[in-house]
């Protein structure tokens, strides 16, 4: 007999901790009667703080724990943000629900300037992800990159005590933590084209359990899933992991998918982008087909030199 409490597994950060409790009282708002209890997981990435994600592992860091945890059935569901969920699941685990997304896009947030345009020249910017750093240097060269890792509120903090003349971070974040009057301007995909998944959360399970999955189902939202679907096939097919910068990013106009798609140098001198429409339907084959445009434009060469240049 399964145990009637549904346990949820989560990341202890604020954010982790704030989209675990968005899923529970969705939950509790479906299943009043449900007894829910929260699994907190100390992860690798959380543990490791003074590395860029990219030469420790990447953010597959943030939710390995999360996932053994499932597969060692202590939980019966896990919350993600989307952009740390690697596209190769361990076998036995499914995604079925992404639930709908916040506003997708980077923002920029300084106690100093009012935008990007307004940073003088040379300005400290702080960001850790390769894909913010290529698009802000093949937008502005001039300015010096350095690394910022840590909860939002930590990078919040290094901006205030004067480390940086700015940081860019998720909208969503700041949105979800009630930060957003620290954003300053709201980067749009033709400044800065979000992270693959960004701003959805998803909710991960056994692929045994049926329990959960109907539990969960009428939690997911259809557009966003397709969306997301989109560009994680981006990245399905570049294979880059995020040792590389890419970028990719769905949007839903006139019933069909509108995808971009960004692979670049890190120092932002060559960017290689794309655009395709296709139906709402088949999202993997646009985003598959995406990305081999972007391979024949030469995004190859660049995915193995970064490969072995870590
Ligand atoms: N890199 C960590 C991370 N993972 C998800 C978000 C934001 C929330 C989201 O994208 O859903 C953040 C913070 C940030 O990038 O500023």
């Amino acid at each position: 007999m399964k145990n009637n409490r549904l346990k949820i597994a989560t990341r202890k950060s604020p954010l982790a901790l704030w989209q675990t409790n968005h899923v529970r009282e969705a939950l509790r708002r479906l299943y009043p009667e449900q007894l829910i209890e929260i699994v907190e997981i100390t992860t690798q990435g959380d543990k490791i703080l003074d590395t860029p994600l990219a030469k420790i592992g990447g953010k597959g860091l943030f939710v390995k724990e999360l996932e053994n945890s499932l597969l060692a059935g202590q939980a019966d569901m896990a919350v993600h943000s989307m952009k740390d969920v690697p596209v190769e699941l361990p076998s036995g685990l499914i995604l079925p629900v992404i639930m709908c997304r916040e506003e997708p896009y980077d923002a920029f947030v300084s106690n100093h300037y009012p935008n990007l345009a307004a940073l003088p020249l040379g300005a400290i910017v702080g960001t850790s992800s390769l894909r913010r750093q290529s698009q802000l240097l093949a937008l502005r060269p001039d300015l010096s990159i350095r690394p910022l890792r840590g909860n939002v509120g930590t990078r919040l903090q290094k901006l205030d005590r004067g480390e940086f003349d700015a940081i860019v971070l998720a909208v969503a974040g700041l949105k979800r933590l009630g930060m957003s009057e620290r954003i300053r301007e709201i980067l749009t995909p033709d400044i800065i084209l979000p992270a693959i998944g960004q701003g959805a959360i998803g909710i991960e399970c056994r692929e045994d359990d049926q329990v959960t999955q109907e539990r969960i189902a009428p939690l997911n939202d259809y557009a966003t899933q397709q969306r997301i679907k989109a560009e994680r096939a981006i990245n399905q097919r570049l294979g880059g992991g995020c040792q590389v910068p890419i970028a990719g990013f769905a949007e839903i106009s006139d019933n069909e998918l509108l995808l971009r798609g960004l692979v670049a140098d890190p120092q932002g001198k060559q960017v290689l982008y794309h655009t395709l429409r296709g139906a709402l339907e088949f999202p993997e084959e646009l985003g598959d087909q995406l990305a081999q445009v972007l391979l024949s434009q030469g995004a190859d060469r660049f995915l193995q030199t970064w490969q072995f240049s870590a």
